[in-house]
């Protein structure tokens, strides 16, 4: 079976076109395959499907293989594939699990429009949001020697997340106006990834609500640059943009 791997800032992918529906959906199959040392060795593993209506739809594992929720970086490359393989043009809609989304293909970067965001948890110590996977977003100093494995983890098996499914734990600091770095804890991975789509999205939101940064969030995370524009009014925020750069790496053949 041909395979192909996508990045986008470091966030890396097993790419499969499954347009006939013959790949062997498994946790244990996936997770293999995703294993760095055993495997091809990736963050999560994507099959692209025909969906009626839409050009393609998106189906995410993460590398121990549960299907998640929605991944933006994901998301971000699955579209570079669609244009890769002529499926798509300069722009598309495509359905994913967390529902419909439109994105743009430039020479470089792909702007990918995620959900609404209205339900926001404030807490003095956290936000709590759904950006189409679960999202903590927590402010710390001195990022870069920050320990996000342990402390991460300890928050996504923690109370009172655990019981709801576990989530993502974002790292966050402020660099600037309208400027982050953000780390995080992968729910799925169960380690730090170099970027989270959905994450930097959660951290952008809470940005907002916090400092009052507004329409754009320029965020370093470990994997490169990624943007997020955004409108706020009363009904949430809507016109959310996660942008940033997805290529694909490399291609081959799983031999079984
Ligand atoms: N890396 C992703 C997030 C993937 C989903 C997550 N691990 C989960 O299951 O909650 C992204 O770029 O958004």
């Amino acid at each position: 079976m041909k395979f192909y791997k996508y990045q986008g800032t470091g966030n890396d992918f097993v790419v499969v076109d499954d347009r006939s529906k013959s790949f062997p959906i498994s946790q244990e199959y996936i997770a293999q395959l995703c294993h760095r040392r055993f495997g091809i060795g990736a963050d999560g593993l994507m099959l692209l499907q025909e969906a009626e209506g839409y050009d393609f739809k998106m189906v995410y594992f993460n590398s121990d293989g549960t299907e998640g929720s929605m991944c933006g970086n994901g998301g971000r490359c699955l579209v570079r594939f669609a244009h890769d393989l002529g499926i798509i043009g300069d722009s598309t809609v495509f359905i994913a699990v967390d529902g419909e989304h439109e994105a743009k293909v430039t020479k470089e970067v792909i702007s990918l429009k995620m959900i609404d965001v209205n339900d926001i948890e404030k807490t003095p110590d956290y936000d709590f949001m759904n950006t189409g996977s679960p999202h903590y977003v927590t402010y710390v100093n001195d990022l870069q020697n920050y320990d996000v494995y342990s402390t991460g983890k300890a928050i996504r098996y923690g109370e009172p997340f655990v019981s709801k499914g576990g989530t993502n734990v974002n790292f966050v600091e402020v660099t600037g106006g309208n400027a982050l770095a953000v780390r995080t804890y992968e729910r799925g991975v169960e380690d730090e990834t170099y970027a989270c789509g959905t994450g930097v999205t959660a951290c952008a939101i809470s940005a907002n609500i916090r400092l009052g940064f507004d329409k754009f969030v320029d965020i370093k995370v470990m994997g490169g640059q990624l943007r997020i524009e955004f409108e706020h009014t009363e009904n949430g925020y809507q016109n959310v943009f996660l942008i940033g750069p997805a290529v694909r790496v490399f291609e081959g053949e799983i031999l079984n």
